[in-house]
Order: C-alpha cells, then structure tokens, then sequence
C-alpha cells in the first residue's frame, strides 16, 4: 500500500480529525529543511570564526564557550519540553561537525587517492572509522583488510599502503596490546588518529527471527561487550570469530536462520543482513580511537589542537619513571595517556608509551622533552597530529552552574550530558534546599500492615512511602510477596496518606501494570545491569530509583543510569545501599563516598539506603545521619509498625520511636546545610 493511501489519508477534515499522514509528513519534511538551514548558517559562522581564530593565532577550542552554548542548548530543550539529554547528544554531534569544519580549514593535506590498511573485514570498525577520517582528511582512499595488525604494519613499511590504521585504545577492554607493542618499535609517524563511536547491532539473513535465535557470532572483545543482552537476556550462545564485519561475512554466507552476528550496522548493510536489534551493547560510551601511521611525519598546521605521542624507555633504577615524566608537570603539560608494554626480543624490558596534549613545536613542549631526553635512555617522538578526541567527551551538563569549569575527566565518565531534567520524586522537588525521606516496610503484608506503615510515615514527616511486593528471596520457604495485590495495597495506603509510592520492578513484564499504579519505579541491585529491563525503563514517564548492585563500581553504576537516560526517561534518581567488602559485621559497607563521587560527576539525585547495608536495627540510624552528612538528598529507610512480627528483613526494621529519633537526629544536620525535610 502506497503511503498515500494510508487509511490515516483521505478521511474528510473535521475539527476533531486528527491531520493527515501525508499533511503530516509535510510538516516533518518543512521542520527538517529549517533544520538543515540553521545547520548550514551555524556552520557558516563557525568557520567565520575559525578563519578569525586562525588570523589572530587564537586556538580554535574553547572549552569555556562550549560550556556556555551547552548550558543555553539544554535550557532551550527543557522549554521547549524536549529530553535534555537527547538534545544534549545532537548538541555533542553538532559541536564535533562545527571543530572539525574549522579544522578542514586549517589542515594542509594534498588530495591525492591513498590507500590505508586496516585489520578485519570490510566493512569493520577499522574500515568504516578509516574512511570517516580520510573524508575528513578531504583524501580520496582505498581501505585494504588485512587479517592481522602485523601484516597491518608490514604492508606498510613494505610501501605497499601509504597508511597503516589501528585501533590503539577502547573504552571498555583498555589499551590494545598487540598494537601498542609494535608500535613502540615500527619507527613509524602518528600523522593523524580517529576516536569512533562503536555500535554493535544483532543482524541475521532475511527470514530470520528474534525469537528464532539460538547463536551470535562475533569478534571475542565484542561478545565481551555484549554480554549481559545476548546471554542473559536474549540466551544465545556465544561463538567467537576472528572479526565483527568477519563475523556479518560468515552469517551472510550460510542459510542458517539461528545464527546472528554482532557488528557495526554498516557491515549488516554492506553484507544485506537484516538488522534484528540495535545497540546490543551492555555499556554506552564504547568509543575506540585509532591512530594512522605513515612512513614520514606530516605537518598538522600551528594553533590547531594538537596531540602528540611519543615513546621511551626509562633506565632501571630509583625515581627514573619519575624524572623522566617530571618536566611535564613543571611545563603544565597534560598527559593524556601512558602505557607501558615489553618490548619486542627483549624480555623483561619494558617501553612507554606516552599521549599529551600539545604540538612538538609549543616552545612548552620543546622544553619538556629536551628534559625528558636527558633523563631517559631512549625517547623517541612518534608525531605530533590534530587532536580529534579532545571536546568529544563532552562534559556532563550542569545546567545549573552554567559557566562552570569543565568537570575533571574520568577514564569512564559519562560520555553524552547526563541531566536530570525534573529533579523531582513525584512532585518532591530534590534541589539543594531540601532533603527527601522515603520510609515503609520491606514487604507489604497485608492492608492493615501497610495502613499502619503509612500512618507511621506521615507522622513522623516522611514524604514518600516504600513497600516491596514481588520479594526475591534465595529462600523459596520465605515469604515471596503478595505480588500484584501488594502493589494495588501499597498505592491505596499512599494515596489515603497523600504519600507517593516507591515499589521495585523485577520484570520488563510486570513494568507497565507497576507504573500504573506506583509512583517511583525501583530497580534493585540485582537487577542494575538488567540492561533489557533498563533499556524499558527509558519509555516509562516515572521515576527511576536505581540501586547500586552489591559489587557494582561506580562506573558501572553510572553507566547503567546513562542506559535509562539515553533509553529516554531522564528522571533517574541513585540509590547507595552498599557494597561488598571482606567486613562481615554489617552485610555491606555503606560507600559513603560514593555521594560526592555521583555528585561530582553527574547532576542526579542520590539516596541513600541504610537499612539494607546496616543489616541490624542499631547501626540505621547512625548511617542514615552519616549519609545525610555526607550530602545525600535523601534517604530511604525500612520501618514496620511491629518490627518483631515482620516477615521480611524484622532485624533492620525500624520502630516508630527509632524514626522519630532519626527525624530528630536530621534536624540540626540539615539546619547546618541550609536544607529541611522536604
Ligand atoms: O565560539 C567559538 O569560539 C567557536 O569557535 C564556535 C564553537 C561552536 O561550534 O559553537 C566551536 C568551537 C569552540 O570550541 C567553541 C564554540
């Protein structure tokens, strides 16, 4: 059927009729044309400005500027009632469009056809990501797939490419061993890099089904990433093949329909495989940077970001490693990053590899290395080329503090704005003048129970009421929950209390009927790399309280948030409840750093959950001071009209006098912080 067909098209236009598909359409194509001019007048300007930078020697990147225009971008989304963390990803591609463009401008490169060797199939992340920079390079290029980095360099010293592509470094595995060791004695130039976004999508040959799947096939490191969705929620088993395109290649080449193989979308497309689910990575923000080696060094013109990379061998001996680096320091020179790897035929001995951000020619650089020359045995300067990852890692939005310095970088921070739009738990405002405080039992029991609870919590100030309904329990004698009717239970006590109401969610299944009737969804920390059900989550228009798993780093943490972010739902609120350490006298140890960590790094609210982490009644409610000390936003905590006859968790239950001395406790702790209860 023709979409002008459409049974939306032709029906005659009433006032309650909605428009037509097709007048529709229009409205999108016109919406998409403004787009394209105001891309087409900001790029215009960037390079009026890059043509100015460049006549007044200015340096092109200016971090406190970016910051400034994110700031107004988000501000502008939220206005408009759009996710300010999506707009904050096309502000991301938008700005790297705009340096790059005023780079082009700078960049003296002869258009000559090159041909760059790469390892993997066509079409893998080193082909795509090699043509991406050639274009950018304004070179006309041929990409050559070789099977292995070594034959990647040999073809290369071998004069039988003019380029050698390869990947040094990636977001999630680390430094690339293989590679790293050969360059550190190819006696080849770094002339330019590439950071590439790296996408895995699920693609199978036509006919194939989701459901029908039984095998994904990948490179090792891609299954690696992929982990969590292919085993664990999709249930297919692992088979690891020499490349992710290699990988399209093999599925392309069989008719099997269990099988699928785990790649980029652009080897799905050059290898006409249906793309059966996109983004199958566990983690967001998998970059990998690559760097392009040539047999002579190029010029990268003056004033242009630049990075160089070089690499020495420190003597054996007390403080060597220390004065070789000292000089960067003194000169305010940033390493970006520094590596150590044997050294080929030398066993035991080790070389370095060093990244900083600058050009051989800054006099600052000049100087720092004719110290380093004097302090180590070797150094050798392997180039100095446009930094094309710096400003990428765009810095997480702190809307509220505009003009802020940009945040420290952090191997792992999050890479796209992260930016609680509504920093709001069901209409309790979460800003730096107040403090939340979530109470109820573990598990709703029964009507009266939770009635009890919710009387509790009111009195004692609480502002939001807890209660468990699906309970997982190791134990199947233990009490599992009263399932759906808990839930129906728990939101009728909140709303005769005027309390909105925080339940976990264990199941993508169960999310829609919970977020139905619950006001807070909670995901537990078994649940926190649950990336199927995360992912679910990011179509939810409800709060999210996500837990810390129990051996959860930070990071990981962090990037199970930016999963429901990304996902679309940007109400994503951190629950610390403890982590697993050797101690035994509480069942986990309360991180309280963790606070100003998450603090430091992103702009979500954190709570904190004592009871969990305590174990016992006694240590509740000095850990829940602490962490309202120690500058969370709230708390939440587990009480029981009658701790003794709990049927969950009755040791860390909290009686109405323990809340009220916690009440108590908090007053003259948040007084001291300029914060109330909320
Ligand atoms: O305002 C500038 O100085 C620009 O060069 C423009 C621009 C932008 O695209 O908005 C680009 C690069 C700078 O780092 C900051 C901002």
């Amino acid at each position: 059927m023709d979409a002008t067909d459409s049974p939306l098209d032709g029906a005659a236009v009433t006032d309650s009729t909605p428009p037509s598909l097709s007048e529709t359409r229009r409205q999108i194509d016109e919406a998409d044309r403004a787009l394209v001019a105001a891309l087409r007048a900001r790029l215009d300007a960037v390079r009026r400005i890059g043509a100015a930078k460049e006549a007044s020697g200015t340096a092109l990147v200016d971090r406190s500027r970016e910051a400034e225009v994110a700031g107004r971008w988000t501000a502008l989304a939220e206005e408009a009632g759009l996710n300010p963390h999506a707009a904050g990803r096309v502000l991301r591609e938008v700005l790297h469009w705009s340096k790059r463009e005023q780079e082009l401008e700078w960049q003296v490169n002869a258009p000559t056809r090159v041909r760059v060797a790469y390892q993997g199939a066509r079409a893998a992340n080193g082909d795509l990501a090699a043509r991406q920079l050639m274009g950018l390079r304004r070179t006309p290029v041929d990409t050559v797939g070789l099977s292995t980095f070594d034959a990647v360099i040999a073809a290369l010293q071998a004069g039988d490419v003019d380029y050698a592509f390869v990947p040094v470094e990636n977001s999630i595995v680390g430094s690339i061993e293989a590679v790293n060791s050969l360059l550190l004695q190819s006696q080849l130039h770094v002339v330019d890099e590439e950071k590439w976004d790296v996408e895995h999508v699920l693609a199978a040959r036509e006919g194939a089904t989701l459901a029908g799947l039984r095998r994904a096939l990948s490179h090792p490191v891609a299954l690696r990433q992929c982990r969590g969705t292919l085993v664990d929620s999709l249930a297919l088993e692992s088979v690891e093949v020499w490349d992710t395109a290699g990988a399209a290649e093999i599925v392309a080449a069989s008719d099997d329909l269990t099988q699928a193989a785990v790649c980029p979308r652009g080897a799905a497309e050059a290898n006409g495989l249906v793309v059966l689910r996109d983004d199958v990575s566990d983690h967001p923000g998998n970059w990998t940077r690559f760097l392009l080696l040539g047999t002579r060094p190029e010029k990268n013109a003056a004033g242009v970001p630049s990075r160089t990379t070089l690499s020495f061998v420190a003597d054996h001996g007390v403080g060597s490693l220390a004065r070789c680096l000292a000089a960067f320091e003194s000169e305010g020179i940033n390493l970006t990053r520094l590596s150590s790897h044997v050294l080929a035929g030398r066993p035991g001995q080790y070389g370095f590899l060093v990244d900083l951000e600058g050009h051989v020619e800054d006099e600052p650089v000049g100087r720092a290395l004719v110290a380093m020359r004097a302090a180590s045995r070797q150094l050798t300067i392997l180039g100095s080329y446009p930094d094309r990852s710096r400003g990428r890692e765009m810095p997480i939005m702190k809307v509220r503090q505009k003009n802020a310095e940009p945040p420290v970088r952090h191997a792992h921070a999050l890479p796209t704005a992260i930016f609680s739009g509504r920093r709001q738990l069901a209409g309790v405002h979460l800003d730096a003048t107040r403090f939340v405080l979530i109470a109820g039992p573990s598990a709703v029991e029964s009507a009266a129970q939770v009635e009890a609870a919710a009387t509790m919590v009111r009195e004692v100030g609480g502002s939001l009421l807890r209660g468990g309904a699906f309970q997982p329990r190791t134990s199947t004698d233990s009490f599992q929950g009263l399932g759906m009717e808990g839930v129906n239970l728990l939101a009728s006590a909140g709303r005769r209390h005027g309390l909105p109401v925080v339940t976990e969610v264990l199941h993508a299944n169960v999310l829609d009927a919970i977020a139905a009737r619950a006001d807070v969804l909670q995901i537990g920390a078994h649940n926190m790399q649950n990336f199927e059900l995360l992912r679910a989550l990011g179509r939810i228009d409800r709060p999210v309280l996500l837990k810390r798993g129990m051996s959860a780093t930070i990071d990981e943490w962090l990037h199970a948030a930016e999963t429901i972010l990304a996902a679309g739902n940007h109400q994503v609120v951190l629950c610390e409840h403890g982590i697993r350490t050797f101690e035994t006298s509480t069942r986990a140890t309360l991180d309280l750093a963790a606070i100003a960590i998450v603090k430091e790094r992103t702009n979500l609210p954190v709570i904190v959950d004592p009871s969990h982490a305590a174990g016992r009644r006694e240590l509740v409610v000095p850990l829940a001071l602490a962490a309202a000390a120690a500058g969370a936003d709230g708390l939440i905590v587990e009480c029981h009209p009658d701790p003794e006859n709990a049927l969950c968790d009755r040791e860390q239950a909290l009686t109405r006098d323990d809340m009220l001395r916690l009440v108590d406790g908090l007053g003259p702790i948040l007084a001291g912080q300029g914060r109330t209860l909320a």
